[in-house]
């Protein structure tokens, strides 16, 4: 006879928990008492109170022993947006997520409490205040929005009230913090080649940006307020600074922060936006001869380009979510933990 270990409620598992959100969420997690399964395609870092299980998500036989015996799953693994590569996002994304789903179900797991995005229902036109309403777009800007839309879908439409699995999205959107790779880094990057000198339209755009300590709050609240009775399940929340800025001041404050020079010189947006379709389409055609990658992907130009800012009401309303870093204290200490990357730096 085989005995079932009752999981212990202080016990979870964080599915991508090397990566720049997940090592965050893991170490608060610890620092509220819970012991933590990371499982990861790669090891990034050594922790006490973190067992590691390294592996693929879409191998469920890889995942079984992170999983076992534990209430509480949070899964915030992704390919990088910026590779680009759609056969990849959606084994990752929509198989793989598949995969986790039956594994939770299979191992009576409580809870699984999705990182999606709010760029789900962006599709390059303003969004001001966007609530959870939104439609999901049918025109997603690229291959990662896509299979985020199908990965979202899949984990909110997995809940089970009546004693099964239950499920909630958290969105993020522009999530910034120290060690996080994409955001300062390709901003740092495009500012050495010389790049950062242009602002894409008025610059009057308002956009969220929000400190990664934030959106692990809201993480943590979603999973810790997620029972059958509450308005939580199989629903997705917005998590922001809830201090919308306009991109261009955002972009500037980094890189004067770190010693470069803020945009100065404005150019028209619809201009911008033609030339990185242009660019995208020659990538395309050229991508068996050569592999280039535009910095200036129509993603990004459109990002950099239009208002996309969220209302979390929600959160705060079903699960008591209010910001604890604001943004201008977020970014002094985004700044202060990149001395490798600023200006004039070996
Ligand atoms: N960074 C941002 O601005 C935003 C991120 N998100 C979402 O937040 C989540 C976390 O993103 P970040 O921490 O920024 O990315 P990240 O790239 O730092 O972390 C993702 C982690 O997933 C792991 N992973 C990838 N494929 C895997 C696989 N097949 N099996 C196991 N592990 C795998 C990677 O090794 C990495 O450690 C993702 O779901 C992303 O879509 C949502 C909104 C904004
Ligand atoms: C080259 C410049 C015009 C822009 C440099 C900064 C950008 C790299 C970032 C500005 C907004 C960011 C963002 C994301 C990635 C990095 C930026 C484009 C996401 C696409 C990451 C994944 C998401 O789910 C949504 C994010 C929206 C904002």
């Amino acid at each position: 006879m085989t005995t079932r270990v009752r999981p212990s409620s202080k016990r979870c598992a964080v599915i991508g928990g090397s990566g720049f959100l997940g090592r965050h969420l893991v170490e608060k997690l610890l620092e509220r008492g819970y012991s933590v399964a990371v499982f990861d395609i790669r090891q990034s870092y050594e922790l006490p109170g973190v067992t590691f299980y390294q592996g693929d998500l879409c191998d469920k036989e890889a995942l079984r022993p992170a999983l076992k015996d534990v209430p509480l799953v949070f899964h915030c693994a992704s390919p990088a947006p910026a590779s680009d590569d759609r056969a990849l996002f959606q084994r990752v994304n929509v198989q793989g997520t598949c995969t986790v789903i039956q594994a939770c179900t299979e191992l009576g797991v409580q809870k699984l409490v999705l990182t999606s995005s709010a760029s789900v229902v962006y599709e390059g036109a303003d969004i001001k205040n966007g609530t959870e309403d939104i439609p999901y777009t049918a025109k997603p800007m690229d291959y990662y929005t896509e299979t985020k839309i199908e990965q979202e879908k899949l984990v909110l439409q997995a809940c089970d009230k009546e004693g099964g699995l239950l499920t909630v999205a958290i969105r993020p959107h522009g999530i910034f913090g120290p060690r996080d790779p994409q955001l300062v880094p390709i901003l740092v990057d495009t500012a050495r080649r010389g790049k950062m000198k242009f602002i894409i339209g008025d610059g009057t755009n308002l956009v969220d940006f929000t400190f990664v300590e934030n959106v692990v709050h809201g993480h943590i609240l979603a999973a810790e307020h997620l029972r059958p009775e509450s308005p939580l399940c199989g629903k997705p929340y917005h998590i922001t600074n809830d201090e919308p800025i306009r991109f261009w001041d955002f972009m500037s404050k980094v890189l004067v922060g770190l010693g470069y020079a803020a945009p100065r010189y404005h150019l028209p947006y619809m201009l911008v936006y033609g030339l990185a379709m242009l660019l995208w389409l020659l990538a395309m055609l050229l991508r068996p001869l050569v592999a280039f990658k535009p910095t200036f992907t129509p993603m990004r130009v459109a990002l950099a380009g239009t208002h996309h800012y969220y209302s979390c009401e929600a959160a705060k309303r079903d699960m008591g979510y209010k910001p604890l870093v604001s943004l201008t204290e977020g970014i002094s200490r985004t700044v202060e933990s990149y001395p490798h990357l600023r200006h004039g730096a070996p």
